[in-house]
């Protein structure tokens, strides 16, 4: 059964589309990256899922349950770093934890939760008095308990420090290990790519894109560069390369061959270099980074 399975799934404000037909499956077990610029509809999406906004047409499921539906039993199933989230600013962390605890009927001390998100030093201050980075760890532990079979994460490292960043990634890589599905939007392209099974990118609230980093990668347009040391450059011709099917452009660079070409065309335009009667002596690789690729997918917004 999928964990997340959306169908047509449409949010209108007034004359505003924020999510626009969007159908997606995110199967169990996976960690899913939702990638979008600023305003591409990845809150809403998100928002949807827990019921806090609804759609204006289609659906989205859950383990099987609508999210409108049955809310509660769907959100029974989460743990949940939302945007905007807030403290209670009274309360320790310590008592943040039980409190969660408490609501979802679970056992456990409340230290080594704090203690793996990193804040079991300020256990017992109050949480008002938490810098946001501290706040978001708590929210995040909090969201942890009750070992949760969906992690939904808006943002999960804005507002972090770069250790703070780190150790979020190393806890969703556990919390996937012991069997949790991950669903995370962000803009920071890096941490994406260092945890996720798949992405989908969002663009003025549409899918444009869902595949590995690698699927997106050869399915990008051209973006590849290949850097090719030949016996002899004489023999190569420049026609019949960027005559291969994936080439764009091919010329001399530097006492190399330089070609521009699609992922996919990478070994057509060594064999027909060697067609050409041309020994490969070395070659480079230079991939496409993930900003390239977010840049072609949705057309330069950020
Ligand atoms: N409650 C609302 N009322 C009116 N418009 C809204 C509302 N919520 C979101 N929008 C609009 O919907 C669009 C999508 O917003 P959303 O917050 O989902 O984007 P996002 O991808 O999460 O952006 P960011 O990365 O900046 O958080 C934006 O144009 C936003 O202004």
């Amino acid at each position: 059964m999928a964990a997340i399975e959306a169908h047509n799934l449409t949010k209108r404000y007034g004359t505003l589309t924020a999510v626009d037909r969007v159908d997606l499956t995110v199967e169990e077990g996976e960690i899913f990256g939702f990638l979008g610029p600023n305003g591409a509809g990845k809150s809403t999406m998100i928002n949807m899922l827990l019921d806090f906004a609804r759609p204006t047409d289609g659906r989205v499921e859950v383990f099987g349950m609508d999210c409108q539906r049955q809310s509660v039993a769907t959100r029974e199933r989460m743990g949940v770093l939302p945007e905007g989230y807030e403290v209670y600013d009274p309360l320790t962390g310590r008592q943040h934890i039980q409190f969660a605890m408490e609501s979802k009927r679970v056992d456990g001390d409340p230290m080594d939760v704090l203690d793996r998100v990193g804040i079991a030093d300020a256990a017992d201050r109050a949480a008002g008095g938490y810098s946001k980075g501290m706040a978001q760890r708590l929210v995040l532990g909090m969201a942890l308990v009750g070992e949760p079979d969906l992690l939904l994460l808006d943002e999960p490292t804005t507002g972090l420090d770069p250790n703070g960043a780190k150790a979020m990634r190393e806890i969703l890589t556990e919390e996937n290990e012991r069997g949790a599905t991950i669903f995370f939007s962000s803009h920071i392209l890096e941490q994406v790519e260092a945890i996720c099974d798949r992405v989908g990118i969002l663009s003025d609230g549409e899918v444009v894109a869902v595949d590995t980093i690698e699927g997106l990668r050869s399915a990008a347009k051209s973006g590849t560069k290949l850097l090719i040391t030949v016996d002899d450059l004489d023999v190569v011709d420049l026609d019949a390369i960027e005559a291969v099917e994936g080439a764009d452009s091919a010329w001399i660079d530097d006492e190399r061959l330089a070609v521009n070409c699609s992922s996919a065309a990478k070994i057509d335009v060594l064999v027909a270099l060697n067609d050409s009667g041309a020994d490969v002596l070395d070659f480079t690789v230079e991939e496409p980074s993930l900003e390239d690729l977010f840049v072609e997918y949705t057309g330069g917004r950020s």
